[in-house]
């Protein structure tokens, strides 16, 4: 394994990166260790997906990046510059949504824009109806810009709360479960968006805890699990160097488990009928010889295609709660 050096920069790495965490850790209060020495890299210009099951410390990262809580130890540097100490200059770049957007139901879309951009006290006020315009244009919300918020779709509140994040030209949104509880339809559309925007330079950092979203927009993910980081790199890497596995289909799974162990076949797991391992070295034509030896009637024997999911539950070693 190549270790990482703060000191030496390879070639390839091209620019600095946007987010460089070194040893970055979080104990709350009540002594629960959510981030535990995350040393995260995300490329400029990257859509990276910080992917983790629920409770994996994944919010609890960004709101140390966003200078919201500090860190209790550790450092954290966001478009090169330290934080939470330079937010004052760093944040201005950055656009955010967090747990959801914070929105006023009685006023309208545009309203709520507006208000934001008040709110920030480098927004030269003359131009602030042409920018809450430009930013409901860019998320698609024109049309229902007069309508009260409350009135919105979840969708329709997120793609708001991203055009609040787009108020001015950033350099890094951070988008924490931007789809989360948005039907198909309005899943598409965040995606959508994330796309156009990422085409445009801006580096997305997108944490979710579905795989499938991880590997339809980004191009680089970083899993978490339990505090910790298991992986990090470009999506193609991760899912290729993810092993496929060997699936064994036998009415002798007890059998069949225990010959493939034998056969030097690791995380051996059964269901019913199905016998699924990591792929041996090992020519497959004498593990079904072996398996034909000891007398396990197989119905079938095959290699199943690495899915992505199948890399960050191989690393992670638990499933993903993909229930939205
Ligand atoms: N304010 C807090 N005080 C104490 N513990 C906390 C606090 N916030 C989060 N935790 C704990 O820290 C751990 C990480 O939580 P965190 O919210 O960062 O995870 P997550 O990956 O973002 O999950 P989720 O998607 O559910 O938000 C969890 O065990 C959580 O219970």
């Amino acid at each position: 394994m190549d270790e990482p050096s703060a000191a030496r920069r390879e070639p390839e790495e091209g620019p600095a990166p946007v987010i460089a965490t070194r040893g970055l850790t979080k104990r709350y209060r009540g002594g629960q260790l959510a981030v535990d020495g995350l040393d995260l890299t995300v490329p400029a210009g990257s859509v990276f997906g910080f992917l983790g099951p629920n409770g994996s410390g994944k919010t609890t990262t960004i709101r140390m990046l966003m200078g919201l809580i500090e860190p209790t130890s550790g450092t954290a540097r966001v478009l090169g510059r330290p934080m939470p100490r330079a937010g004052r200059a760093v944040l201005p770049h950055v656009g955010a949504l967090i747990e959801g957007p914070a929105l006023y139901g009685f006023l309208s879309g545009r309203d709520n824009l507006l208000r934001y951009d008040a709110a920030d006290p480098t927004a030269d006020p003359r131009t602030r109806r042409a920018r809450a315009a430009a930013a409901l244009d860019r998320v698609g919300l024109t049309a229902a810009a007069g309508k009260k918020a409350r009135a919105y779709s979840l969708g329709m509140k997120q793609r708001l709360g991203l055009a609040a994040a787009l108020l001015r030209p950033r350099r890094l949104l951070v988008l924490d479960e931007p789809t989360n509880g948005l039907d198909p339809q309005g899943m598409r559309e965040i995606r959508t968006l994330i796309r156009e925007l990422a085409s445009d330079g801006t580096t997305v950092l997108l944490s979710s805890h579905l795989l499938d979203e991880i590997e339809q927009v980004c191009t680089h993910a970083a899993v978490m699990t339990q505090g910790r980081l298991v992986t990090q790199g470009a999506v193609a890497d991760l899912a290729a160097g993810a092993r496929g596995r060997l699936v064994v289909t036998t009415p002798d799974p007890g059998e069949a488990a225990r010959v493939l162990k034998e056969q030097g076949v690791a995380d051996v797991i059964t269901d019913g009928d199905r016998v699924t391992g990591e792929p041996p070295e090992r020519d497959l034509a004498e593990v079904t010889a072996a398996l034909v030896t000891a007398g396990v009637r197989v119905r079938g024997l095959m290699l199943e295609r690495a899915s992505l999911e199948d890399a960050f539950v191989a690393l992670t070693g638990e499933g993903f709660d993909v229930a939205g």
